[in-house]
């Protein structure tokens, strides 16, 4: 479906732009180049706005005209010369300019004004350009020096140099508190200005403001530290807004000033960091005045005339919705400050205009915001007014665009009435340097010029001659009418005075109502302070007090922390001691240990000696039983002899059953005689307790009937009535390769519980010497 696109242009022809505001715009390039931009350019001075430039719903087209759009191609340079060259030509010669940038945040404001070091600004554009035009035309420094309530005075030379020399001294204070890294030069392009008045003398101002929150801070204030004091606003008696007691400093170069506008952006960082607040959120002022010194040849000798340019740079925060940017505390605060201002700034236009096209009378609200009432003047005529719109041409922007470019149409139709420059006459010094005291400073004050009324002519009537009596009463008839005349402007003067001067105190009193309220409001802070200084007060004499209780304490400690030191050392040395001593037993304990060990090793070698011959001895008791076992057939054995015979085999010992054994009966039982091949009726319970080597020898026990086991594992194997011969068997090698084979016989004879005993009654040895024995050292025997 198409729809009609609704189209609204207005052509505005020169002569209108004539004593208007003259409004700019330029456009800033997209950051995505991609992106589809929602403003196209018709002509150099007229743009569209397409709400949907996509095509994809209603699309809307409309047209603004402005003096000139520039595009986003456009430099820096460009819009120098188009829109801030002419006011700086105006500013030199004593007329008054205001030129601020409007826009959205992020739509090249303060690129547009400040610039980077490649690409200058309009604001270091201005002063590089200023410099190069009239740096051979400046007055000494301190000649003229500012009253920092809007007025200048004039200086002696004496003073100026005293000063000049004061400060060669000291240093200057604002350039002290820059940081190299901090000052910034701009590319100057030598570019001057084309008229230049010659016969005159400069001095240059620059004053650097902001406003936040509806407060007026001077950035080169650096009475109150990092701390940003709010000033006052004030209307002087040529009834001028100023920022009171604001620090306007004397440049001599542009370095200088780019110094003194460095120093303000670094005190606005540290400010804002302070508040926590963003640098973009406040509108930035920079103000340049240019003084001269008129040395006419038209005005009485040893009278000069006085003219001040000035030319205020205004860099407006964003002018965003607050809900746009989803602010909370602290930046809604600011927000609403910021479109507070920014509307009474709007409201001001359409007052302005409505009075200027219905001849209404509707009461500019100026006062609503420190914003307007600060450039209250330029609207009144004061000035020349040019105001360049940013805009960011990207979709999601063109809500707020709409409303930046209503605000530019309202704008430029504003009507100002063209300024003139003004003159102020004042004395000057006419002591010469070195000379006669210092004469005082002279402030400049304007010439009041009301019509003076002459005296009438007196008259001498000749009587004779009615003709010359007519003429004499016409002349005396005109002269009255003159001075009637200039009595009624005498009398219109003093009432347009009077009206003014009514006025002026109407406004004066206005003026002491808000100086009363906000002395008021300057007491409630002051009172605020004071209390929260005493609280602060008591605060730090408790902390004091508990500073000094906690003092008191760490003494205690201290003292405690030495004692328990004391204890900790005494313990320590008992603790050395008694690891000496400790050491010095061990050493001992050791040296007794050693001791002990070589004689218990002593009498372990002479033991193992002694057993070594008894051992020996007792062989040779056993073989001569052997011999005497031999010899006879019949031997009573004693119990103490079988027990010498269990001695002397501890091995085997282990392996005959203990039960068995009842000493009584073995001490009174008598073994009949040892006969080997006897008991041929009886069964023998072999029992062979290591497996014996089976040996190929001629000598065998004869045990006809046997039973063999390995080991003896219930009692019926011993109580098994047909047993009646018990033969333990052990057998053993030596060294030497001889193997030596016992037989301990005993019978078994049963006891009268149902047991069985066994008695022991002869142990037969067989050795058998191998043939390839060698022959025992005396150690192995
Ligand atoms: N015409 C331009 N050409 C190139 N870059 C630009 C132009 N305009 C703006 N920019 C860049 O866009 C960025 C935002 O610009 P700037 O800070 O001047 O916006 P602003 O409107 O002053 O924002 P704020 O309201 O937050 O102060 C900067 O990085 C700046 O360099």
């Amino acid at each position: 479906m198409n729809i009609p696109k609704m189209q609204r242009e207005k052509q505005l022809s020169n002569s209108d732009l004539r004593g208007t505001v003259k409004v700019f715009c330029r456009l800033r390039p997209l950051a995505d180049e991609a992106e589809f931009p929602s403003i196209k350019l018709l002509s150099p001075t007229t743009l569209t706005v397409i709400s949907d430039p996509k095509g994809k719903g209603i699309r809307k087209e409309c047209n603004y005209v402005f003096r000139h759009v520039f595009t986003s191609y456009s430099g820096q340079r460009e819009v120098f010369e188009h829109v801030a060259l002419p006011l700086l030509e105006d500013v030199v010669n004593g007329k008054n300019g205001l030129l601020f940038t409007y826009g959205v945040t992020g739509s090249g404001k303060t690129y547009t004004l400040n610039g980077d070091q490649a690409n200058p600004g309009i604001m270091p554009s201005c002063i590089n350009t200023l410099f190069n035009s009239i740096s051979h035309l400046q007055a000494y420094k301190f000649l003229i020096k500012s009253d920092r309530m809007n007025g200048f005075e004039v200086q002696s030379e004496n003073e100026a140099l005293e000063e000049r020399l004061r400060e060669t001294k000291m240093g200057t204070k604002h350039v002290r508190s820059v940081r190299k890294g901090d000052r910034i030069t701009y590319t100057n392009d030598e570019t001057k200005l084309k008229s230049v008045p010659d016969d005159c003398s400069f001095s240059v101002f620059v004053s650097y403001t902001e406003i936040y929150n509806n407060q007026v801070y001077d950035l080169l204030d650096e009475s109150n530290g990092k701390v940003l004091q709010s000033k006052i606003i004030r209307e002087d008696s040529q009834r001028n807004m100023y920022v009171n007691g604001v620090e306007e400093v004397e440049v001599k170069s542009a370095a200088d000033a780019f110094e003194l506008f460095a120093l303000g952006q670094k005190r606005k960082r540290m400010a804002h960091t302070l508040l926590n607040a963003e640098s973009s959120r406040s509108h930035s002022i920079f103000n340049i005045r240019v003084v001269q010194l008129v040395h006419s040849h038209d005005v009485v000798p040893a009278q000069s005339l006085m003219r001040v340019g000035q030319l205020s740079l205004v860099d407006l925060a964003g002018s965003e919705r607050c809900n746009r940017t989803n602010n909370t505390g602290m930046r809604l605060k600011e927000a609403s400050s910021i479109n507070n201002s920014l509307m009474t700034l709007r409201s001001c236009m359409e007052a302005l205009r409505e009075n200027q096209t219905s001849g209404g009378n509707r009461v500019v609200p100026y006062r609503d915001s420190r914003l307007t009432l600060l450039f209250k003047n330029y609207f009144e005529g004061e000035g020349q007014v040019q105001m360049i719109v940013c805009i960011k041409p990207s979709e999601q922007d063109n809500e707020e665009n709409l409303q930046v470019l209503k605000f530019a149409e309202v704008t430029q139709d504003i009507q100002i009435t063209k300024a003139e420059p003004r003159y102020l006459q004042f004395r000057t010094p006419t002591n010469k340097i070195g000379y006669t005291p210092t004469p005082k400073t002279v402030k400049a004050k304007s010439a009041s010029s009301l019509p003076v009324v002459s005296k009438l002519p007196s008259i001498r009537l000749d009587l004779d001659d009615c003709n010359d009596n007519i003429a004499i009463f016409e002349k005396l008839a005109r002269a009255v009418r003159v001075r009637k005349q200039r009595q009624g402007q005498f009398r219109d003067e003093c009432d347009r005075s009077a009206t003014h001067l009514r006025k002026r105190l109407v406004e004066i009193n206005q003026e002491n109502i808000l100086s009363k309220s906000e002395i008021r409001n300057l007491k409630a802070i002051i009172k605020k302070d004071r209390s929260q200084m005493q609280n602060q007060n008591v605060k730090i004499a408790d902390l004091e007090l508990a500073n000094h209780e906690f003092l008191q304490k760490n003494n205690e400690q201290q003292e405690l922390i030495q004692g328990l030191q004391l204890t900790i050392d005494e313990k320590n040395l008992k603790i050395n001691q008694n690891c000496l001593e400790h050491e010095k037993n061990k050493q001992k304990f050791v040296i007794q240990t050693e001791k002990l060990n070589q004689e218990l090793d002593n009498k372990l070698r002479k033991q193992r000696e002694q057993l070594e011959v008894e051992m020996h001895a007792r062989d040779l008791k056993l073989k001569k039983v052997k011999e005497v076992i031999d010899s006879e057939l019949n031997v009573e054995v004693t119990p103490t002899r079988i027990e010498t015979i269990r001695q002397l085999d501890t091995e085997t010992k282990e392996n005959i059953p203990q039960y068995t054994t009842t000493p009584a009966l073995e001490r009174t039982v008598t073994i009949g005689r040892v006969n080997r091949a006897r008991g041929v009726g009886d069964i023998w319970l072999e029992h062979n307790a290591v497996k014996p080597i089976a040996l190929q020898t001629v000598l065998q026990p004869s045990m006809k009937r046997r039973k063999s086991v390995d080991r003896l594992k219930k009692a019926t194997d011993v109580t098994n009535p047909k047993q009646s011969k018990y033969c333990l068997i052990a057998q053993e090698s030596d060294g030497a390769g001889d193997i030596e084979t016992r037989l301990y016989k005993g019978d078994i004879v049963p006891t009268c519980t149902g047991g069985a005993q066994v008695i022991f009654n002869g142990v037969e040895r067989l050795r058998e010497e191998s043939p390839t024995r060698t022959p025992l050292s005396p150690n192995n025997k």
